[in-house]
């Protein structure tokens, strides 16, 4: 047996390319949610709508130069928050430096996000496996930082049909993906009856990317 194995038991391999960065955000825990307080104070997790018509379970808001957002034209990356016309809320330094140090313990360097999507999950939230394949660099990796309530991240392939991994994600629970992996398919299962001491019966996700 190798003596050094299990030098780093909180960095797992799920597949090649990613990883599971287990507790990682809770290092700098305080500052982050009081900027995620701050963010979701200017700009408001609102339930966006799909091109189908359908409200989408998780409720959601973002900060950076770029914001996802989703309406029955479809989905796209923009410059500024629908709600109010005004900019996203910019990126607080404590988001930004988590997701550059999380990607680059990922074996990324590099990485500057310009945009969050923040999603908030409620008691039966959850997200159906999809890519994320609307950002122009998929050379550049995806940072996921899990806060709240646990959830069962599911990890498949590069089709929707490849069977998924289904990995327990917990408060400060990190996700970077990339290279052979940007393009896996993933999901969030329904989310289950809990509470967290600070943040409640939610869930929250914090997706940092380079959109643009
Ligand atoms: O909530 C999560 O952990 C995943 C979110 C996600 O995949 C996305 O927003 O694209
Ligand atoms: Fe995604």
């Amino acid at each position: 047996m190798d003596l050094f194995e299990n030098m780093q038991p909180n960095k797992l391999e799920i597949v090649k390319d990613a990883y599971l960065l287990k507790r990682y955000a809770l290092a700098n825990e305080k500052p982050l949610l009081m900027d995620l307080a701050q963010v979701i104070s200017q700009a408001p997790l609102r339930h966006m709508m799909t091109k189908m018509g359908f409200a989408m379970s998780a409720a959601m808001t973002n900060c950076g130069e770029l914001g996802w957002v989703s309406d029955r034209q479809g989905y796209r990356y923009d410059m500024k928050d629908p709600a109010t016309n005004a900019a996203w809320p910019l990126m607080p330094v404590s988001f930004q430096q988590l997701a550059t140090f999380a990607a680059a313990e990922a074996g990324f360097d590099d990485f500057v996000p310009d945009a969050c999507l923040i999603n908030q999950y409620q008691v039966g939230a959850s997200m159906g496996l999809h890519q994320d394949k609307n950002e122009l660099d998929f050379n550049q990796p995806i940072v996921s930082v899990s806060l709240g309530v646990p959830a069962v991240f599911q990890f498949g392939g590069l089709t929707r049909t490849d069977k998924t991994l289904k990995i327990p994600l917990v408060h400060g629970d990190v996700v970077v993906w990339g290279g052979q992996s940007r393009l896996n398919f993933h999901g969030i299962a329904p989310l289950k009856m809990n509470t967290h001491p600070i943040l409640g019966a939610y869930r929250y996700n914090l997706t940092f990317r380079k959109a643009g």
